[in-house]
């Protein structure tokens, strides 16, 4: 089997999109300063991008779950691998993830997350597959909505590589 990546969404669209999304977070924190909260590993280039494009004072935190193995498919079990080090509560805390697929990490971790009471809390993707959903989640922003594909770059990995593709494309396995 080989594998190709099909181009879905372009470097200059998701550069585009993520101006536009940093301009309506800054208005909806009101300037005011801002924790990001980056999920590990997948969201860390949406995290980079966003945050070069936000006007407001910033600080970042990391924290790591599992959900996949090296496949294509969710396992439904989350486990917390790495807890932020700071406390949020009182904070402005923006989640950010690359993608909601099921959406039980996301699930998950808002339920985690606002138990710290935090004085804000929303949630942005760059990547929403709605028509996988299982567990349902309010999300505040959404870069792009996408239809059910597995999909890498821009962060998303398959087997951990794929990752560092400046676009977001479908993978294909061809015979040979
Ligand atoms: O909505 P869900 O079905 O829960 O899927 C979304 C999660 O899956 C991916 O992470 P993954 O577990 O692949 O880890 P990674 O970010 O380290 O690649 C992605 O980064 C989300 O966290
Ligand atoms: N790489 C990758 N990880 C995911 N996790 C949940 N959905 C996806 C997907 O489409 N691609």
């Amino acid at each position: 089997m080989k594998e190709r990546v099909e181009v879905m969404i372009s470097a200059d669209a998701i550069s585009k999109r993520l101006e536009e999304m940093a301009e309506q977070i800054y208005e909806d924190f009101g300037g005011e300063q801002v924790e990001l909260v980056c999920v590990l590993k997948g969201a860390v280039m949406t995290l980079t991008e966003l945050s070069k494009r936000l006007k407001m004072p910033v600080t970042m935190s990391f924290m790591d779950v599992s959900s996949y193995g090296n496949g294509t498919e969710s396992t439904g079990k989350i486990k917390i691998l790495r807890d932020l080090d700071e406390d949020i509560s009182g904070k402005n805390v923006l989640l950010i993830e690359d993608i909601i697929d099921s959406g039980r990490t996301l699930s998950h971790l808002r339920d985690l997350l606002l138990k710290r009471e935090p004085k804000a809390f929303k949630i942005c993707t760059l990547l929403d597959k709605p028509d996988r959903r299982v567990a349902d989640v309010p999300v505040d922003y959404v870069g792009f909505t996408i239809p059910d594909a597995f999909v890498v770059g821009y962060g998303l990995d398959y087997a951990q590589r794929y990752r560092n593709l400046n676009y977001v494309g479908v993978l294909h396995f061809d015979e040979e």
